[in-house]
């Protein structure tokens, strides 16, 4: 396979060494560091575009992507308000693999949280609670992975009706606290007490290895597929 990487940072390069390791090429690393844009001519050998950027440049080079054609796998988070422009280009044809985590065990994580928050529909003396922590280089809070993870426990707990960054958990809202420190790739905790207990159950990334070779899984999984993919899909969770 043949990938183009948008964004040559701390994922772009993690990916490349997962990507080359499993026999595939870079033909192009379009990132301002790299001085290569999407003028580039090397961009047309490409099979398909791998997007980890910033918040505020992804949506347009989704765009510039699906104007060579190119499907695209994206794990940039914190522009996810545009999502319903991306779905909407993916039905006349576009290919968009995106996910908040790419990490096999995160999402696995994923559906365990779902099940537990539905075991607490019968369990009201438990609130719910959630920390992620992160390097602080990151631009965005909370994570998208800390969306993703509260929305799977507003879908399953009923008494649960919204997320909020920064204030403690209280009737129908899960406080989100966002950590920032040092280099942490990144860790998720959700957290149920009670007056007599705790339970807590924990994500965290030891290497950015595991997040790239998701990310790599789901161009292979892409390139013969059309329209917007989840890891719900490849997984087939
Ligand atoms: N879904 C998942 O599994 C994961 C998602 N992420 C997300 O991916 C994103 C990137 O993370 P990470 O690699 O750690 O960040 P980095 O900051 O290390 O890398 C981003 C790179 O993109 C470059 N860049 C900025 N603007 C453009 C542009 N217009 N076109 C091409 N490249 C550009 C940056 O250059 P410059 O520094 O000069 O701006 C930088 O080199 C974040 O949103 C993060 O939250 C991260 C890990 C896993
Ligand atoms: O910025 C990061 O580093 C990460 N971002 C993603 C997110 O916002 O959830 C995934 C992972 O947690 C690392």
């Amino acid at each position: 396979m043949k990938i183009a990487l948008i964004g040559y940072g701390k994922m772009g390069r993690t990916i490349e060494k997962i990507a080359l390791s499993r026999g595939h090429q870079i033909v192009a690393k379009i990132d301002p560091v790299n001085g290569e844009d999407f003028t580039s001519p090397s961009l047309k050998e490409a099979d398909v575009a791998i997007e980890f950027t910033r918040p505020e440049t992804a949506f347009i080079n989704y765009l510039e992507c699906f104007r060579l054609n190119l499907p695209v796998v994206s794990g940039t988070t914190g522009w996810l308000e545009r999502m319903d422009e991306i779905k909407a280009l993916c039905e006349k044809g576009h290919t968009f693999f995106y996910a908040s985590n790419f990490s096999i065990g995160m999402n696995l994580f994923f559906e365990i949280n779902k099940r537990l928050a539905q075991l607490m529909n019968s369990q009201p003396q438990y609130e719910v609670s959630m920390t992620e922590v992160h390097h602080i280089h990151k631009l965005d809070a909370p994570s998208g992975t800390a969306i993703t993870l509260a929305e799977g426990i507003l879908e399953n707990l009923s008494r649960k009706k919204y997320w909020e960054l920064d204030k403690p958990s209280t009737g129908d809202v899960i406080g989100i606290k966002a950590v920032r420190e040092g280099e942490v790739p990144g860790t998720h905790i959700i957290n149920y007490i009670s007056d007599v207990d705790e339970i807590t159950i924990e994500h965290k990334v030891t290497s950015r290895d595991g997040l790239a070779f998701g990310a790599v899984l789901a161009a292979e999984f892409a390139i013969s597929r059309k329209g917007f993919l989840t890891m719900s899909d490849m997984l087939k969770f």
